[in-house]
This record gives structure tokens, C-alpha cells and sequence, in this order.
């Protein structure tokens, strides 16, 4: 497939026997993977100067009306586009598994997340006010949440249609519009979330979507007409968008990487805690910021935790994807598994798995796929321990007292995540104060409900995404002075 015509066109892509998706594309993909087969999709090429230009003037265009819109009539409209992806899960879900490789079960959930953002969004979309101040005399100020403009959302290639979700929701609930870029690797399900947008009736191109890679994210971040740019990817890239949203003064939400610990004290319940460790560890064959894959396990209990963590790693089903008992799918590209299995013999005990695994179906053999990984007798310093490996490869460290515990978590550059099992309630909240990290959890690990922030602290972020807060990085308060008297000049 080529498409030079630059404006959004339609095409039937045949992915296998039974599937087939229509794709809106503006620009074209380039070399486009189908992962669990490690097929090539479609051949395309990456929006240049002039796409993305038409991009960004077509969401000024859209910004001007839906910006003056009320809230509630932004938020029907994104509600109509929940019930539209609610219609959709599967077929969006089923886009997600062979965009990415992740397992239908997961890429269910991410969908119903992705819903969850825009509905809980669409609710705060018609509770947007400002404050009214009084002043002497009469006179009396007031504020105003504004749109920034248009934003940039740029994505990683683990959540795909959920990173797209989680930041058009909010950008859309203030008013703004969004020219997005996916990842190369994945560049499908976002363009589904944009023919979703318009089917709820939002105004032409104010969800659009612009495909590339780097050279395309940074015409992004450096048109002029780009107001933020909102950053899902790791912490290199991070830095680079920033360097570029600084030209231009541009607020930047950063959602970056981690290397996040987990802490399992000797009166956790050990069921719990495996379970919290298997989840901070192999969801979407480990290709997850928020991962725990530092675990600490208290000295006391460490043979007890390991036998049971390894009996349930090698149980999990790993093979086709599009199957419901499938629990870990394949990664996401050929050098990436590389990269991954590269991190499994620094010189820690290999407990199970750390290899490259070939499907007993013919139709998977191509498949990035390998066995989830325990990693036993780990030291700080080992390059898994201090590095984002970013694949299914769990580091397992002992430890003896809660202050030194607590002094090796926090030894890192990043902060976006961190777990404490215990079911001591004093200690649990006594750790979590300490723990440099964004977004904290007791006694479970890696639920993000769209109603609460999630973000990084140090190296891992600037800014969160879901809750509240999410509001202010997507908006603007204006100040307005009104004198009712007369000026009392000076002059
Ligand atoms: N904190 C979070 O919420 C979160 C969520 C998912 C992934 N991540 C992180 O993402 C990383 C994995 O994703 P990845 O490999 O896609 O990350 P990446 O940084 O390689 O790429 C992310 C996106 O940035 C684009 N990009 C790359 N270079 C660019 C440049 N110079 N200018 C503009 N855009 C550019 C890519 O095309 C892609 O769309 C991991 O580090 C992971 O921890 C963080
Ligand atoms: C939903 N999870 C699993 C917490 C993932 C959040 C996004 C990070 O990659």
C-alpha cells in the first residue's frame, strides 16, 4: 500500500482469513508488523512537513468550534463515543492483539479502560468553572479554564488505543483538539479511536491522527500552532520532547519509564504478594511502565515466595494471543525480544524461563515470544536491577530490615511506580511516605482506575494523567480584573 494523497483515505487491509479492518490513514505506515506472527502488515510511509501542517491546521479549525461548545455539549458527545467503543470492544480489542501481540484478555481491559477514561472525562467535562472574586469597592475578579489550543499526543507501543484515550479524554473535556501520532509499531487502533470521535459527531479532525515515527513527532512538537505536547514513551525520548516544547515555551506532559520496586515484607500475605508480583511484573509480556521488577522479598520468607513465583511462572500459558486462555502473548518486535533476552544472563540465578519460545502452532512460529523469567539471587548493582528491561523478566532481591529496604528502592533515577505488601497498616503507610515514587500501591499492584492520577515522580515524569488533576495540564486559567468605579490613576 502507498498513499502519497496525504489527506485521510480509507483502506480495506486483509490481516488473515477471518480478519479484515478498514484503515483511515493519513500519511502511511512504514513496514508495519503483524507481531504474533512476525508477518509484515502493510508497507507505508511516514507523514512529512506538509501532512502534519495539514494535520494542525485542521484541528485549529476544529478547535475554534468545539472550544465554544459548553460543556455538556462536549461531554454528550463523548459519552455517545464510550457507548460507540463499548459497541466496538471486541473488534477494537481484537485490532489491539495483532497491532501489538498482547493477549485478548488484556487488550479487552484496555479497551474498557480506555471507555472508563472518556466517560469519567465527559463527567468533569460540564463541571469546568472558575472562580468569582470580590474586590473593594465593588469591583470583583473572576477566572477562567481555557483551552490550551491544539495538542500534540504522541504514544508508546505497549497501550496503544488506552494511551490515545487517556489523552485525548481529557484534552478534548477542556476543549482543546489533538493531532495524535501513535507509535510506528502500532499506528492502527488510535485511527479507530479517531473514525470513533467523528461517528460521536465531534467536529471533522478534532481527534486526528498523523503516522511516523521520530522525524513526524518532531514536526509535531515544533509547529508552531501546537499548544502542548502530551509524551507517552521512554525517558531519552522524553527528554528530547522537551528540549523541543521549551522553543516554543510549550507545557509538556511526560509519562516516561521505570524501574520500580516492590516490597514484600515477612507478614504479607504471601498468596497476595506472589499474585501482586506476578501482575507487577508479566502483564503484556512485561511491557509495562509501571512494572515492580525490583522485588524485595523479606529475607524470612524468600525460599517460600520463590518456590511459589517460579511454580506460577512456568504455568502461564504462553501461544496465540486471540485465544481466551492465552495469558502472555508475543513482544513486540524481533530487536526488542533481543534486547529483552540480552538482560537474562548477567550473572543472576536464572530461576525459570529467560528464552526465546517457538509455539508448537505453525501460523505463530515467526512470533516474538519467550518465556516469562525469574531472576533469583540479584544484586543492586546488576545491570537488571538498574535497568528498564521492559519484557517479562522479573529481578528478585532479599532484604532484612525496613530502612535499608527502603534506601535500595529509592536508589534509582526513576520514580514512576512502587508496591509495599504488609499487613501491617502503620508500616504500609510509613513506606509509601518514603518511597520516591509517583503512584504507590498497598497490598496490590498495577490497577490504574481512571479516577485517580497516575504519574512519575524524578526521571519518570512531568504531570499525570487520569483524576482530577488531569484538568489542569489540558487547561489554562484566565484572570479577569472589572473595576466598577473610577480609575484611580497616578498620572
Ligand atoms: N509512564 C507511562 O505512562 C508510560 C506508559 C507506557 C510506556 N512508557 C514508556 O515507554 C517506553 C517504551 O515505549 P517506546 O519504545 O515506544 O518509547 P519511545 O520513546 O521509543 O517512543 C515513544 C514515541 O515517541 C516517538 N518518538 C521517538 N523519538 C522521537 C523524537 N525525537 N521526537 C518525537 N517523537 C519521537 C516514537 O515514534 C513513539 O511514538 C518505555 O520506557 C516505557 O516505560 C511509559
Ligand atoms: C494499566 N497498566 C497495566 C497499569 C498500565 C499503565 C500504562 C503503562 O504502561
Amino acid at each position: 500500500l502507498t498513499n502519497k494523497g496525504r489527506l485521510p483515505c480509507k483502506y480495506k487491509v486483509n490481516l488473515c482469513d477471518q480478519l479484515a479492518l478498514y484503515v483511515i490513514v493519513l500519511g502511511c505506515y512504514h513496514h508495519h508488523m503483524f507481531h504474533f506472527v512476525g508477518k509484515i502488515l502493510c508497507h507505508l510511509e511516514p507523514c512529512d512537513a506538509v501532512d502534519v501542517d495539514q494535520a494542525v491546521k485542521a484541528a485549529k479549525l476544529a478547535f475554534g468550534h468545539w472550544s465554544k461548545m459548553s460543556g455538556m455539549e462536549r461531554a454528550r458527545i463523548m459519552i455517545k463515543a464510550a457507548h460507540i467503543i463499548e459497541s466496538r470492544r471486541e473488534e477494537i480489542a481484537q485490532m489491539e492483539v495483532i497491532d501489538n501481540g498482547k493477549s485478548i484478555t488484556e487488550a479487552r481491559l484496555d479497551v474498557d479502560s480506555a471507555r472508563l477514561c472518556i466517560e469519567y472525562y465527559a463527567g468533569l467535562a460540564n463541571t469546568l468553572a472558575g472562580q468569582h472574586v470580590q474586590l473593594p469597592g465593588g469591583s470583583f475578579a473572576y477566572t477562567r479554564r481555557e483551552p490550551l489550543g491544539v495538542c500534540a499526543g504522541i504514544g508508546a507501543w505497549n497501550y496503544p488505543f488506552q494511551i490515545a484515550a487517556w489523552k485525548s479524554a481529557p484534552a478534548l473535556a477542556c476543549g482543546n483538539s489533538m493531532v495524535f501520532k501513535p507509535s510506528p509499531l502500532t499506528p492502527v487502533t488510535a485511527v479507530m479511536l479517531a473514525e470513533i470521535y467523528a461517528e460521536a459527531g465531534a467536529p471533522e479532525s478534532l481527534f486526528s491522527v498523523v503516522q511516523g515515527g521520530q522525524e513526524t513527532g518532531s514536526l509535531l512538537c515544533h509547529h508552531p500552532d501546537v499548544a502542548k505536547v502530551s509524551f507517552t514513551g521512554s525517558v531519552p525520548t522524553g527528554r528530547k520532547i522537551m528540549e523541543m516544547a521549551s522553543k516554543g515555551v510549550k507545557p509538556v506532559t511526560l509519562e516516561l519509564g521505570g524501574k520500580s520496586p516492590l516490597l514484600i515484607f515477612q507478614d504479607s500475605d504471601l498468596e497476595n504478594a506472589v499474585r501482586g508480583a506476578l501482575m507487577a511484573n508479566f502483564l503484556s509480556q512485561g511491557q509495562v511502565c509501571s512494572n515492580g521488577t525490583r522485588v524485595f522479598v523479606h529475607e524470612n520468607i524468600l525460599p517460600q515466595f520463590l518456590e511459589e513465583v517460579v511454580k506460577r511462572t512456568q504455568r502461564i500459558e504462553i501461544g496465540d494471543p486471540l485465544l481466551d486462555n492465552t495469558r502472555m502473548g508475543a513482544l513486540v518486535s524481533q530487536p526488542h525480544l533481543d534486547k529483552v533476552l540480552s538482560f537474562v544472563d548477567q550473572g543472576a540465578t536464572v530461576l525459570c524461563g529467560g528464552e526465546p519460545f517457538v509455539p508448537t502452532d505453525p501460523k505463530l512460529r515467526g512470533g516474538y515470544y519467550m518465556t516469562p523469567c525469574v531472576l533469583g539471587e540479584c544484586k543492586d548493582e546488576m545491570t537488571c536491577v538498574r535497568e528498564e528491561i521492559f519484557g517479562p523478566v522479573m529481578s528478585v532481591l532479599s532484604f532484612e530490615t525496613e530502612e535499608e529496604v527502603l534506601q535500595r528502592a529509592n536508589d534509582t533515577t526513576m520514580g514512576l511506580a512502587a508496591g509495599v505488601f504488609t499487613r501491617d497498616v502503620k508500616r504500609a503507610h510509613r513506606v509509601v511516605e518514603n518511597l520516591k515514587a509517583g503512584s504507590c500501591f498497598i497490598n496490590n499492584y498495577n490497577i490504574t482506575p481512571v479516577e485517580v492520577p497516575f504519574g512519575g515522580f524524578k526521571m519518570s515524569g512531568i504531570g499525570r494523567e487520569n483524576g482530577q488533576v488531569t484538568i489542569e495540564y489540558y487547561s489554562q486559567l484566565k484572570t479577569v480584573f472589572v473595576e466598577m468605579g473610577d480609575v484611580d490613576s497616578l498620572f
